[in-house]
């Protein structure tokens, strides 16, 4: 039987970054801790989940041609008509009654060129407001789990961040933007989370002339589909030493400074770079300030012990039982 105070920390993540997507991509008004069986957010969560059906297609359309790949099943087909489906009627809704709405999709949709005529069509809105979700849900829920796990595991640095945020909004007079970018330890926290459990596994580019690497004969021909290991570098004692330990300090100016640039790219690099980072980083920190200005983050007999276990079949890095759970103790009762 689940503990008092028991809370399982990735579905928490999940149903907020859920709710938050949603309304800041879609105006939709999900509402998941409270109705779970929400149709948004159980066909959203549907879509961001890359399941062996969707491999075979997606390998079918890249390996065959299309008229082929076209026979294999595609499990997601209902799910983006469901998607479509919801957009296009928002759209016609706010056509019809405009309103003051500031969302992601209303800025889509007030994209116009000089004559007031919407630029993007109908697809490519669909399609990128799709994007957005497949993009932000999952990867910010797994920054927000892997936090809270690391300060469960670690009350020293979880009091140090209790104490940071207890002073910001004390003198912020509360949750504001202010007082979150008042917050640099907090964000040091965020920072060596994204380097030790960092959500996208890997990047790929493709090289786009012949390249041999500086200092070797490796070379690398005009075409060539290069993968970047980035969990793998972020865990490089050379960069990183002692890697496994969780060390917000890493991240102190005078440490970066010490590094590549591209020893830390859990959002990306260059012009393809996450270009929704910061958004990111405010929504998992707003959460986290709120349970920890409250709660005391503390393991439970069945977390799984410091390093997390991983999916190693998981497409971004999931925590290998995909179940993460802590308990969330009063602060009143624990500490001071
Ligand atoms: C902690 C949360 C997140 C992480 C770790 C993350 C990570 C990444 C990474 C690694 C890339 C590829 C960058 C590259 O190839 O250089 C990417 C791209 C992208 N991300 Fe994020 N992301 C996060 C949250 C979000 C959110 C919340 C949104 C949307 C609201 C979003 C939207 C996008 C989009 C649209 C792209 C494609 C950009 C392009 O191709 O030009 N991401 N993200």
């Amino acid at each position: 039987m689940a503990e008092e105070g028991e809370v399982e920390i990735k579905d928490a993540s999940g149903r907020f970054t859920m709710d938050n997507i949603a309304a800041c991509a879609f105006g939709v008004n999900c509402n998941s801790f409270v109705d779970p069986n929400c149709q948004f957010a159980v066909t959203a969560a549907k879509l961001s989940s890359f399941n062996v059906q969707i491999l075979i297609r997606f390998l079918a359309e890249t390996f065959l041609p299309h008229s082929i790949a076209k026979w294999f099943p595609d499990y997601s087909m209902k799910v983006g008509a469901f998607f479509k489906d919801v957009v296009m009627k928002t759209m016609a809704h706010r056509e019809k009654s405009p309103g003051a709405t500031r969302d992601f999709l209303q800025l889509l949709m007030d994209t116009k060129d000089k004559d007031g005529k919407r630029i993007l069509s109908d697809s490519s809105i669909v399609t990128q407001s799709s994007l957005f979700l497949v993009a932000g849900y999952d990867t910010t829920s797994l920054l927000l789990t892997f936090a809270a796990y690391c300060l469960a595991l670690d009350q020293e640095i979880q009091q140090r961040v209790q104490q940071e945020i207890d002073e910001a909004l004390e003198r912020h007079g509360g949750l504001t933007y202010e007082a979150i970018q008042d917050m640099p330890y907090l964000d040091r926290v965020m920072a060596e989370t994204l380097r030790l459990y960092s959500p996208a596994t890997r990047l790929e580019r493709a090289c786009s002339k012949d390249y041999i690497l500086p200092g070797t004969d490796v070379h690398i021909p005009a075409g060539t589909v290069v993968v970047i290991p980035v969990l793998v570098m972020h865990r490089d004692p050379d960069n990183y030493p002692d890697p496994l330990r969780f060390d917000p300090d890493r991240f102190l100016p005078k440490e970066r400074e010490r590094r590549h640039p591209c020893a830390y790219i859990p959002f990306g690099s260059g012009p393809r770079n996450c270009i929704a980072q910061r958004f990111a980083l405010f929504e998992a920190k707003v959460a986290l300030v709120s349970l920890l200005r409250e709660l005391t983050l503390k393991p439970t007999p069945e977390t799984p012990p410091h390093p997390m276990p991983l999916d190693p079949d998981g497409f971004l890095t999931m925590p290998k039982d995909r179940k993460v759970p802590l308990l969330a103790v009063p602060r009143q009762t624990t500490t001071e």
